[in-house]
């Protein structure tokens, strides 16, 4: 633990931020999402880097220009760079991650094979994740990662790291907000000969158990009371 405090007191606060990247309130959101706008993001892109649905773009992008009077979707926004700004934290939260994803194979006495990180955000976690568990790393692309996306266009396996096919996947996100991209991931290893035993992820804004028969392990679930 000593040596956990020393590395953590290496961990530099942000200046003006409270240590979260920056945002703390809504103001501050609706602030961040007017700065992906002007750098060219669109509405889902820059739903997909504050972790909240479209609609919640679109009600922050409105309500920066004072116009709103509609009540606020009801979203929850992540911000997990408190633990992403820091390898040390992030070993540490993947070791967490390795021992939840352990729990649930014991059950099923299944070995882990590849570890697999959903580009972008995913991959740090998977990497260290693969390390701890002794297995190999794969990273996947997904869909909506490409420039231009067309009906029938999938997601793929980066050539440069490892291969899935035939193989028990654990797949590694960040977080999951509708499921969409966890459901394809799944999909797309099935398709590749791949066998998909679990997900992994910081938090899970959908609450869900299992998603295409797989189970969800998440540090940190979301269930909605209303
Ligand atoms: O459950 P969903 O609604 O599909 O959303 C969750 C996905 O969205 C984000 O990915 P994104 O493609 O934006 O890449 P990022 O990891 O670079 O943020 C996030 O990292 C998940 O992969």
């Amino acid at each position: 633990m000593k040596k956990c405090r020393e590395k953590c007191r290496k961990i530099q606060p942000d200046k003006n931020s409270g240590g979260n990247g920056g945002m703390k309130n809504i103001e501050d959101l609706i602030q961040k999402a007017v700065e992906l706008q002007s750098n060219g993001l669109v509405t889902g892109q820059i739903a997909d880097e504050l972790n909240v649905s479209r609609e919640t773009v679109t009600w922050l992008l409105t309500r920066s220009k004072k116009e709103v009077t509609a009540p606020a979707p009801k979203d929850i926004s992540v911000n997990w760079s408190s633990i992403g700004k820091s390898a040390t934290r992030l070993h540490y939260i993947s070791l967490a991650l390795c021992d939840m994803v352990l729990e649930t194979l014991e059950k099923t006495n299944t070995e882990v094979d590849v570890v697999v990180g959903v580009a972008a955000s995913g991959i740090p976690l998977a990497s260290m994740m693969a390390n701890e568990l002794g297995a190999d790393f794969a990273l996947y692309h997904s869909r909506k990662g490409q420039d231009v996306v067309q009906p029938g266009h999938k997601g793929t396996i980066s050539r440069n790291f490892g291969s899935v096919a035939g193989k028990n996947c654990v797949i590694v996100d960040d977080v999951i907000t509708t499921g969409s991209t966890t459901m394809e991931v799944i999909e797309q290893l099935r398709e590749m000969g791949a066998k998909p035993r679990a997900v992994a992820v910081l938090v899970d804004k959908k609450g869900a158990d299992m998603i295409a028969n797989v189970p969800i392990q998440s540090l940190v679930r979301i269930v909605r009371l209303d």
